[in-house]
């Protein structure tokens, strides 16, 4: 007779677990006591009471020992937005989140929490104080975008109280904080390059960007909450700092702290939009002769010209979500974090 062990509940994975947000997570996961084990296809830390499994999502074999015992998955693995793979993106995200499910269920996982995004619904036009129930994007601006929205229905769809499987999906928006990938060395790359010297559109464009502990957070209350009888289960909750920003002043806030100057002349949105959008269309026709990556895609330039913040009173109301860290303390964190990136370093 096999008899199967109760997971514990105390336990759990995390897919995705060596990136910039799961390692964060993964380190207030271990804080509060939980035994972690990590997935990912890389390895970049080590931590006590953590195990790592490497391999790739889309191999339920590969996965099912990572899930092992476990009660609660995060799942919060994606190829970067700036990888502008369409078959990556499908496979990874689309095709690899039902392999994540299916996992689930073969090791009698209760509860599922996955890293959607806030971008589901941007098209590239504004969103002020966009709320949960605003439709998916009809037209995503990238694949990353389309393949995001995909995934969180596959996750949403997959709750189903009654077998005991509870899922919940975290749309956060434009994370930030120490050992993130993206946005400052994006941001410092093109300072560096004297490519930051321009405010697309009028910068008065309104925008949420969130701190990865109060990302973290969020994750964690949804977790926590996350029973039967909650509100929360199948739904989508966005998770931000709370405190809309204009874009350019974030941009120069954190160009200024590291020593740069921050941008001053204006160009109109529409004219770099048009110009994004004629480089990624020269990029993908050139693609297997040149392999060059512009740096204002049409993706970014949208971001940086128009509105798009987004309402937490959903997580308030059914999570007790509350931002842990203020945009203040969150930007002088995240300055301070980046010593290698100061100008003259
Ligand atoms: N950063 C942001 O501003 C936002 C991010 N999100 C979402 O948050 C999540 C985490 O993002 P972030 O921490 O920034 O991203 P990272 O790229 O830092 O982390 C993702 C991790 O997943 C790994 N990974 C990618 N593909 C696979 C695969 N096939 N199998 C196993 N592991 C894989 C990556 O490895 P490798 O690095 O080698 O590819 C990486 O370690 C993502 O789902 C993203 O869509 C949502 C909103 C905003
Ligand atoms: C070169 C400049 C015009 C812009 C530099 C900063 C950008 C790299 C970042 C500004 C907003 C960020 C953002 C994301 C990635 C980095 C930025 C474009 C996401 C696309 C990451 C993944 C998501 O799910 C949504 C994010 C929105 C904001």
């Amino acid at each position: 007779m096999t008899t199967r062990v109760r997971p514990s509940s105390k336990r759990c994975a995390v897919i995705g677990g060596s990136g910039f947000l799961g390692r964060h997570l993964v380190e207030k996961l271990a804080d509060k006591g939980y035994t972690v084990s990590v997935f990912d296809i890389r390895q970049s830390y080590e931590l006590p009471g953590v195990t790592f499994y490497l391999g790739d999502l889309c191999d339920k074999q590969a996965l099912l020992p990572a899930l092992r015992d476990v009660s609660l998955v995060f799942h919060c693995a994606s190829p970067a937005p700036g990888a502008d793979d369409r078959a990556l993106f499908e496979r990874v995200n689309i095709s690899g989140t039902r392999t994540v499910i299916q996992a689930c269920h073969e090791a009698g996982v209760q509860k599922l929490v996955l890293t959607s995004s806030a971008s589901v619904v941007f098209e590239g036009t504004d969103i002020k104080n966009g709320k949960e129930d605003l439709p998916y994007a009809k037209k995503p601006i990238d694949f990353y975008t389309l393949t995001k929205i995909q995934q969180e229905k596959l996750v949403l769809e997959a709750c189903d109280k009654e077998n005991g499987f509870l899922t919940v999906a975290i749309r956060p928006h434009g994370i930030f904080g120490p050992r993130d990938p993206q946005l400052v060395p994006i941001l410092v790359d093109t300072a560096r390059r004297g490519k930051m010297k321009f405010i697309i559109g009028n910068g008065s464009n309104l925008v949420d960007f969130t701190y990865v502990e109060n990302v973290v957070h969020g994750h964690v209350l949804a977790a926590e909450r996350l029973r039967p009888e909650s509100p929360i289960c199948g739904q989508a909750y966005h998770i931000t700092n709370d405190e809309p920003v204009f874009f350019w002043d974030f941009m120069s806030q954190i160009l200024v702290g590291l020593g740069y100057n921050a941008p001053r002349y204006h160009l109109p949105y529409w004219l770099v939009y048009g110009i994004a959008l004629l480089l990624w269309v020269l990029t993908v026709l050139l693609r297997p002769l040149v392999s060059w990556k512009p740096t204002f895609t049409p993706m970014r330039v949208a971001l940086a010209g128009t509105h798009h913040y987004y309402s937490c009173a959903r997580a308030k109301q059914d999570m007790g979500y509350q931002p842990v860290v203020s945009l203040k303390d969150a930007i002088m964190l995240t300055v301070e974090s980046y010593p290698h990136l100061r100008q003259g370093a």
